[in-house]
């Protein structure tokens, strides 16, 4: 794995948490996305070489409703940038993680991610990321 593509932060309302980060980092947000396929709305960060993503519900099936249900807002996953991430789900698998999707799926920021169970992963949520080519 390379260096830390981003950390996932749930919020309960990104315009509210766009403030914030704002405040906090002394920069704005660069973009917003919406990922339909994890019912999430999306803001980033730039923080040096690396990103924060701040992650919105927008159906009660995403993930992050469920998690804000249980754990109210904060560090949600951790995202690990990889060159073929299909080579590194295999050897996660062989390694005994427990990937949480069978092949890569699109991301936010034109990527392809893939997550690990945070069961497996010492209670973190894994993210792998790899630049879409
Ligand atoms: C914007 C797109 C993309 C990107 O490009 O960056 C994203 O980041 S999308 C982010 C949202 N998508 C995901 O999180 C997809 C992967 N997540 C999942 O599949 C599920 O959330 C999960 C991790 C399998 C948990 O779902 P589920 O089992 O239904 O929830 P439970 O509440 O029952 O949790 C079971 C167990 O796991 C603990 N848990 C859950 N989430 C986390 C977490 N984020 N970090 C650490 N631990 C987590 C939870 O506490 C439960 O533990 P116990 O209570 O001890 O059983
Ligand atoms: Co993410």
């Amino acid at each position: 794995m390379d260096k830390i593509e981003h950390i996932g932060i749930a919020v309960r309302d990104l315009e509210k948490s766009n403030d914030l980060y704002a405040k906090l980092l002394g920069k704005s947000h660069y973009k917003m996305e919406e990922v339909l396929s994890e019912g999430v709305r999306t803001s980033f960060f730039e923080v040096g070489p690396n990103k924060i993503e701040l992650l919105e519900a927008t159906s009660v099936e995403s993930p992050i409703a469920g998690f804000l249900d249980k754990k109210g807002e904060g560090i949600h996953h951790i995202a690990f940038a990889v060159d073929d991430i299909v080579a590194e789900m295999k050897r996660l698998e062989s390694e005994g993680f427990k990937l949480l999707n069978k092949e890569p799926k699109l991301g936010a920021d034109n990527k392809l991610v893939a997550f690990v169970h945070p069961k497996t992963a010492g209670g973190v949520l894994v993210e792998l990321c790899q630049e879409r080519k």
